[in-house]
């Protein structure tokens, strides 16, 4: 199993300079992951650089607090969209869905779906502050809106991807929807165990770190079986 196929390589964080994010792009490249995942102003420069390439270019909206009105993330959307972004992350509208106006909530995701035109959309749960209840609640109405994911954090949360909650979220969508863990995947090892929990894809900063400690399990030097209950920082 190649694990980068796998990553999306996160480039999120608001100081990363120009010259950054082209060697965040280098580094994805140069590892073929499944895509970047860059701030919105960033997809046109992500998209040059990974021309020819293979990876993709995901970025995200509504990032990273869901709150922004509708209109704003469907206009967010196809700004993207026109810059040439292959996959799109929206952070659901997690004040509306723990408030239980769970019609605005899908109605919101739907809108992105519809504005992404056929593009791969993963609604960003930010699990961190859910219970299991509103995870649930949030699984059921990505699918029901359109989404070909369920993600669980942003990275900028108080917490990141669990165990538990990838066995949840995996539950609870059907086969059609996939699961992606992120924040806090920082081991091969963490990213292992999320994936024998239902995830098949991860957002992750540590991509290098990664990649490099598979290579070292291939030249057999580390145990090839993850430790149950790796998993993040969280
Ligand atoms: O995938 C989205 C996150 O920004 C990942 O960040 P992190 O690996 O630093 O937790």
């Amino acid at each position: 199993m190649n694990v980068a196929k796998m990553i999306d390589h996160a480039l999120l964080r608001p100081e990363l300079t120009p010259e950054e994010v082209r060697q965040g792009c280098a580094v994805a490249a140069r590892h073929g992951t499944a895509s970047v995942c860059v701030r919105p102003a960033d997809v046109a420069p992500a998209k040059a650089a990974l021309h020819g390439t293979g990876v993709l270019v995901g970025t995200v909206v509504g990032f990273p607090h869901g709150s922004t009105p509708t209109a704003v993330k469907v206009a967010e959307t196809r700004a993207v969209v026109e810059a040439g972004a292959d996959e799109i992350d929206v952070v659901l509208a997690i004040g509306l869905l723990r408030g239980g106006e769970h019609d605005a909530v899908r109605d919101d995701l739907a809108a992105v779906v519809a504005a992404a035109e056929g593009r791969v959309v993963k609604v960003i749960l930010e699990t961190a502050y859910l219970t299991d209840e509103e995870k649930v609640h949030a699984c059921r109405l990505a699918e029901s809106a359109g989404a070909h994911f369920v993600k669980t954090s942003t990275g900028f949360a108080p917490g990141g991807a669990t165990l538990a909650d990838i066995r949840l979220m995996r539950a609870t969508v059907s086969p059609a929807v996939e699961v992606k863990a992120s924040g806090g995947v920082r081991t091969l090892e963490a990213l292992l165990a999320l994936y024998e929990a239902g995830a098949t894809r991860f957002g992750t900063t540590a991509t290098e770190a990664i990649v490099a400690e598979q290579a070292a399990l291939e030249r057999g030097e580390r145990p090839a079986v993850p430790s149950p209950g790796a998993a993040g920082d969280y």
